[in-house]
């Protein structure tokens, strides 16, 4: 059995994977409260994170009905990019700034403009990446600039997952997936970027954490926390990785040709490439490194099921009456549109953009035409990603759809209306959390094995190899009523 958790920005899932029957035997989510006091801010408390997951171990184990004894390895996934901190007594220093964190604006800009004219390039040339303000160089660059106390006691740096991983394990390390979403990652090179670490301080290279291979385990469970969790000490620990990347091998996305989309907090797009592809006249693209080994260029939008969760809430839908609303509308939401810029944009990177809702009229302005405008909105954001992909050169004929939103199925159907392409839903949505499962016994059994290095693909479910059947084609009488509302929607958006 292996244990996968995700730690997302709405809450914590943990999973329990029999490796023999291919299944999950049992499941478990905690969520876990965002602090937003100013504009822009959205934090975490990282203590909040480990106790969702020490709820979430303890419950899968009594669910499943299994001896902790039979779990061999486990593995950590997390929302991208977020700064914790932590001091010389491995005490946290303040709450974990989010990716979803707009407050940090300012600070980024002045530093990439000071980079560019200081280097004579921008820090795309040096990362092979653009940096946008979900990135964790902002959030470091605010602390300094802010908290001026808080950054001289700095002493280790982590990403969400990797915080996880040393609570775990007490080993500090990162893997190359998840550290290329830091903004001072050299993509091409897969190593911390001197030009930018040293730009940011000459201080900081000395405390990143050394680099693992995916296939590496980040360590050992260790009796405190195995205590705490009621697991065995010393089971293996995998690298573990960012969200998406953990994503990416929860949907079998480990070889190129295949897109996933996750509807969760934000939306995102990415598929699996063997080399770095070039960005530089695509800065909407993440060229990520991926958490198997190889690169994950990634699309990414700010606001998905945040924003439809804001518009349920305010008209006082629930959401098990989501699918009715939308099986009972009509595409083009009776004529309005909405750009679901709730918390700033990052496609396009505009992260100061507002939200809005046109075209309303006293005959469209009702709660199914709203509820739907926020979903086609998001929606077509994501549908401009895969263009982007494409103009990018790369090209697909399935989308496999996971996170929150893929419980649904009118949203499904609207999506492959929309982008004109078959989706799947694998049989598990918790992909991140399979991910992490999955990952986790890739790296269990390369360390039985010794010598004799096991491929990822190799222990790739059935289900997620074969993953053809259950296809939600698009329809295309739908597809040919959203063409015109589609192209609508980009021309008249809000510069
Ligand atoms: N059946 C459903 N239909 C539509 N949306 C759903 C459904 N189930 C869950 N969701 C949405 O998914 C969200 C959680 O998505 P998730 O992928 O877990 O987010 P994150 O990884 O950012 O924490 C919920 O807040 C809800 O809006
Ligand atoms: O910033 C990104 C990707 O670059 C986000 O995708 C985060 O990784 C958060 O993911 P969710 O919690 O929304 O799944």
């Amino acid at each position: 059995m292996y244990l996968g958790i995700d730690c997302g920005t709405q809450g914590t899932k943990v999973l329990l994977w029999d490796a023999e029957t291919e299944r999950v035997v049992a499941s478990s989510y905690h969520t876990c409260e965002l602090i937003s006091d100013r504009p822009g801010q959205k934090e975490q408390h990282p203590a909040a994170w480990l106790d969702a997951i020490k709820k979430g171990v303890q419950a899968v184990i009594a669910r499943a009905g299994i001896a902790p004894e039979q779990i061999a390895a486990m593995g950590v996934s997390g929302q991208q990019h977020g700064l914790v901190l932590l001091d010389e007594q491995d005490a946290l220093i303040r709450p974990a700034k989010l990716w979803c964190d707009t407050e940090t604006v300012p600070e980024l800009n002045a530093f990439l403009t000071r980079f560019n004219a200081a280097m004579g390039a921008p820090v795309a040339h040096f990362t092979g990446i653009h940096i946008p303000v979900a990135f964790t160089l902002a959030k470091l660059l605010w602390v300094k600039e802010h908290e001026p106390e808080a950054y001289q006691r700095i002493a280790k740096l982590f990403l969400p997952h990797e915080y996880v991983n040393y609570w775990l394990t007490g080993h500090y390390c990162a893997e190359y997936g998840d550290a290329s979403g830091t903004g001072w990652f050299d993509t091409y090179n897969r190593r911390w970027c001197k030009e930018v670490v040293d730009a940011i301080d000459p201080q900081l290279m000395a405390k990143l954490p050394p680099l693992i291979e995916a296939h590496q385990p980040a360590g050992y469970l260790s009796a405190a926390s195995a205590v705490l969790l009621g697991l065995p000490e010393g089971i293996p620990v995998s690298s573990g990785g960012g969200d998406n990347m953990m994503s990416a091998i929860g949907t079998g996305n480990i070889a190129p040709g295949i897109l996933t989309m996750s509807l969760g907090t934000s939306g995102t797009l990415f598929t699996h490439a063997a080399q770095q592809i070039e960005t530089q006249h695509h800065p909407d693209i993440n060229a990520f490194c991926s958490s198997s080994g190889g690169w994950l260029p990634l699309v990414s939008t700010m606001n998905v099921t945040n924003a439809i969760n804001a518009f349920r809430e305010v008209m006082d839908i629930p959401l098990v009456e989501f699918e009715n609303y939308l099986n009972n509308s009509e595409p083009g939401a009776g004529g309005l549109w909405c750009y679901p810029w709730l918390n700033g944009a990052r496609l396009p990177n505009r992260p100061d953009a507002t939200a809005s809702v046109m075209g309303i009229t006293s005959r469209n302005f009702n709660k199914a035409n709203l509820l739907r405008s926020v979903v086609e909105g998001v929606t077509f954001k994501l549908c401009k990603g895969i263009e982007i992909f494409q103009q990018c050169g790369l090209h697909f004929d399935q989308l496999r759809v996971i996170g929150g939103g893929a419980n649904s199925q009118a949203w499904c159907q609207l999506i492959a209306d929309i982008s004109g392409i078959e989706v799947i839903r694998p049989t598990v949505s918790d992909a991140g959390a399979l991910g992490a499962a999955l990952q986790a016994r890739w790296c269990n059994e390369n360390l039985q094995q010794p010598g004799e290095m096991i491929a990822l693909h190799e222990i790739l479910p059935a289900s997620l190899r074969d993953i053809g059947r259950d296809a939600i084609l698009p329809c295309p009488q739908q597809r040919a009523i959203y063409q015109p509302i589609y192209a609508r929607y980009h021309q008249n958006m809000p510069t």
